[in-house]
């Protein structure tokens, strides 16, 4: 049976951690108000955190197994499966990292693969061995999974860290999600209040574009919601704008097409409105007035009377770049 098991820590030695004199010391990045803590298997969440610790320039650290996982698939499904089930008997699987204290850290991020359902078993461990430590602080959640949800991870996390102080939004990246790896974390981390030092913001963060027209170059500000990120990550883009509905608006395609979950939906265009009609895809920048749609999301505005240089005949060809 487990508890014999030299690979997990039972309930009488889960401290055993916060005792070692050996603890882990973070890669420091310029900002020391976060902390990144991620297990990853195959790097999906070791992606993610790295984007997050890119972000915020800040500290990251990995939580790993004291036995290195298998390469073989049936092996780690049949670890996990095993572990999740010595967990539930309270015996945690050994791990080889641990942190000293988190005193400096505003918010720690923790990030894992789901499995089963659950968090994966090395922070399940790790939480456990430092659930003392982290009492009183901001935890933020972060996870990687095929489709499942993490709503289960999120109740384990509540339960093993019952002193922490939970942030109540987490983020979940699904193999189909993350593709938009980065327009999802800015906007989680917009959500949460988790930002880079001002002096930090490189210039590209800038929500200000220029379209050129031939020897023209209009301007247009960005929105701050997540399709709008989205469509800043992809600047430059030199695209055809068709005419749609003689003049009313100037449209093309984006492949893919930009992110809108979660994104509030619902515009009356104005002239000058740069928007994405969501049923098609498409990005729509009005020329004309237009009525309230659901369909339509806003994602910016063309600025002063520069709309005046679209509102031509026929498909006009743009090149779009980020200030
Ligand atoms: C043991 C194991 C169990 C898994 N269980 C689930 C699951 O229940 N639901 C799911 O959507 N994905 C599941 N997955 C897929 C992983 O959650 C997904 O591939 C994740 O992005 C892997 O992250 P990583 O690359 O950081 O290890 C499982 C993967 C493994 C290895």
């Amino acid at each position: 049976c487990g508890k014999s098991d030299e690979s997990f820590i039972s309930e009488q030695t889960e401290n055993r951690n916060e005792n070692n004199d050996k603890t882990d010391t973070p890669i420091s990045g310029k900002n020391g108000h976060y902390l990144v803590l991620y297990s990853s298997r195959t790097n999906n969440t070791e992606h993610v955190a790295q984007t997050i610790q890119s972000i915020l320039d800040c500290d990251i650290l990995e939580v790993e197994p004291q036995i290195p996982y298998d390469d073989d698939y049936n092996s780690i499904l049949n670890r996990a499966q095993k572990e999740l089930e010595e967990i539930r008997q309270g015996n945690y699987p050994a791990i080889k990292t641990s942190v000293d204290n988190f005193d400096n850290y505003d918010i720690i991020f923790i990030g894992y693969p789901i499995w089963y359902g659950s968090m994966a078993t090395p922070m399940q461990s790790f939480l456990r061995q430092h659930a003392s430590k982290l009492s009183g602080k901001q935890i933020a959640l972060f996870a990687t999974s095929g489709s499942s949800d993490i709503a289960s991870s999120v109740n384990e996390a509540r339960s093993i860290c019952t002193e922490s102080i939970l942030i109540e939004q987490s983020l979940l990246l699904t193999s189909s999600t993350l593709p938009q790896m980065e327009s999802r974390i800015t906007e989680w981390l917009d959500r949460i209040g988790a930002d880079r030092e001002e002096s930090d913001i490189p210039e590209s963060s800038s929500q200000n574009i220029n379209i050129k027209i031939g020897n023209r170059t209009i301007t247009a500000t960005m929105e701050d919601n997540a399709a709008a990120q989205d469509f800043l990550s992809r600047l430059p883009l030199e695209v055809t704008l068709n005419d749609y509905n003689n003049t009313t608006e100037k449209i093309f395609y984006p492949s893919p097409t930009l992110t809108t979950e979660g994104v509030t939906r619902g515009c009356t265009p104005i002239p000058g409105d740069i928007t994405i009609y969501v049923p098609w895809g498409n990005v729509a920048i009005f020329c004309k007035n237009w009525s309230h749609s659901n369909d339509l999301i806003k994602i910016g505005h063309i600025n002063g009377n520069d709309i005046e240089a679209l509102s031509i005949d026929g498909d006009i060809q743009v090149k779009i770049e980020q200030q």
